[in-house]
């Protein structure tokens, strides 16, 4: 059945209950993609360091079963030249609800479309969910690392990441254009001649189901706010539709009151009576906000483009995007990667920080609910960092560290399990 993907035998699939909740067999086969550049390098170290943590914690009763599909330039390999992401690989990420990748290359200007937007819109993984949290003794350019709490709930199928744009000079963008002058009365493109297009498509949909997800963490996780990240000041009918429906979901469905006249609402945590306060914040004053005042931020919601840029520039407050983790999920299917990309000129080197793509596989086992090994792998990570054996990116800036290679800092995290 399975083109050039060996199903491995004795695993089984994990499945999904009509309420979403998971059922989560002891031997559960877990698909995941290498990985271009350092995709080489990390994704075998998160899968020994995943396997450790699980055998420790769970002395043989269970196993995963690691299931190898193909995207990026090793699909090119096994199914042929020009197959980036082969239909198997959306079919079983699809059919074995949880999976894991390691980066994948997109070429700037021309070139394919980014693989790791194809796989999001495809699956429809709406959510990209990344966490950014401290760990003790991870140098940081900042005063205070440890007021960084804060979980992104960052849109993953809308907005101006689409990939919906005409290049300059090409008959859509003149045809696009020429509509917009003549039919819209757009007197605003300073150089119709010579632009390039491209749409922004935010809905009342799009923007409902992730709030409503973030709201949902806020409860479930007793958090004391929620904001809405955008630039609706200026893009008003966009971010701030998604500021406007934001507010307004959490009235509808949530029964938030308005604070003071408005805009800020608030509601009581139906689980522990806490309140939660739903604010929003322009995207530009947001990003010196969480290096003056982190504390005052928790959970956070905002659209696709503004949370790729915060997810980047919060990690870089903890550390950097040597240890910042990811997930992209739907109501049922979850696809955990981390938040850096490929970095080419480090790939097949043995030398990059493997903690982002296991902080993802420990998200992946706590959403699984194998919480003992998700907590022995935060648990090493604490204890290896403790312990000064880093790799390059915490070693340069860190007084009397050891660097370790790639691998080694694998080893340095099993040691301390
Ligand atoms: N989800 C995905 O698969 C993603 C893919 N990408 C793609 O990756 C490619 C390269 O993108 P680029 O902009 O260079 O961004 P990268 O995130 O790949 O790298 C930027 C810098 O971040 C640091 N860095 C990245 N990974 C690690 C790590 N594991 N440990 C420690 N430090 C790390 C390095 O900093 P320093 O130089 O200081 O050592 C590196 O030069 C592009 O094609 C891009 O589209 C990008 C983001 C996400
Ligand atoms: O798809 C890509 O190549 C980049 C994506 C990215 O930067 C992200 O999702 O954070
Ligand atoms: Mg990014």
């Amino acid at each position: 059945m399975s083109q050039h993907v060996t199903v491995p035998a004795g695993g089984q699939k994990i499945t999904v209950n009509a309420d979403f909740s998971l059922n989560v067999p002891d031997q559960p086969i877990i698909p995941y993609i290498e990985g271009d550049g350092t995709g080489l390098d990390i994704t075998p170290v998160m899968l020994k360091v995943v396997d450790a943590a699980v055998a420790k914690s769970y002395g043989g009763k269970r196993r995963i079963h690691w299931m190898e599909i193909f995207a990026g330039e090793k699909a090119t390999k096994v199914y042929g030249a020009d197959v980036w992401l082969p239909d198997e690989t959306l079919d079983i990420v699809k059919d074995y609800i949880i999976s894991i990748k390691g980066p994948l290359t997109t070429p700037v200007g021309g070139g394919i479309r980014s693989l790791n937007v194809t796989l999001r819109q495809q699956l429809d993984l709406y959510v990209c969910l990344r966490p950014v949290r401290y760990f003790k003794g991870v140098p940081s350019p900042v005063k205070s690392p440890e007021k960084v709490d804060m979980v992104i709930f960052r849109e993953n199928s809308e907005d101006i990441y689409a990939g919906i744009e005409y290049e300059a000079g090409s008959d859509q963008a003149r045809k696009l254009i020429a509509f917009l002058k003549d039919e819209m009365g757009a007197t605003k493109i300073r150089f119709p001649g010579t632009s390039a297009i491209g749409v922004k498509p935010v809905s009342i949909e799009g923007t409902e189901r992730l709030v409503r997800k973030a709201l949902q963490y806020a409860i479930d996780n007793d958090r004391p706010s929620v904001t809405l990240v955008h630039k609706g000041n200026i893009m008003k009918f966009t971010e701030g539709g998604f500021r406007d429906w934001g507010y307004a979901l959490a009235q509808k469905e949530f029964g938030a009151q308005l604070i003071d006249g408005g805009p800020w609402v608030k509601f009581k945590n139906p689980k522990t009576g806490r309140d939660i306060t739903v604010k929003d914040v322009i995207a530009d004053a947001f990003l010196q906000q969480i290096i003056l005042r982190p504390a005052e931020y928790s959970v956070i919601a905002t659209l696709n483009l503004n949370g790729d840029y915060i997810s980047d520039a919060l990690a870089a407050q903890v550390g950097g995007i040597g240890i910042a983790p990811g997930a992209n999920m739907s109501d049922t299917v979850a696809m955990f990667e981390a938040t850096h990309g490929t970095a080419p000129k480090y790939a097949g080197k043995d030398y990059v920080n493997p903690g982002s793509e296991i902080l993802s596989a420990e998200m992946m086992l706590r959403h699984m609910g194998w919480t003992e090994a998700a907590d022995l792998i935060i648990a090493s990570m604490e204890r290896a960092i403790l312990s000064k054996k880093v790799t390059y990116d915490f070693a340069r800036l860190m007084d009397g560290a050891t660097q370790v290679s790639c691998s080694g800092f694998g080893d340095v995290m099993i040691e301390h399990m």
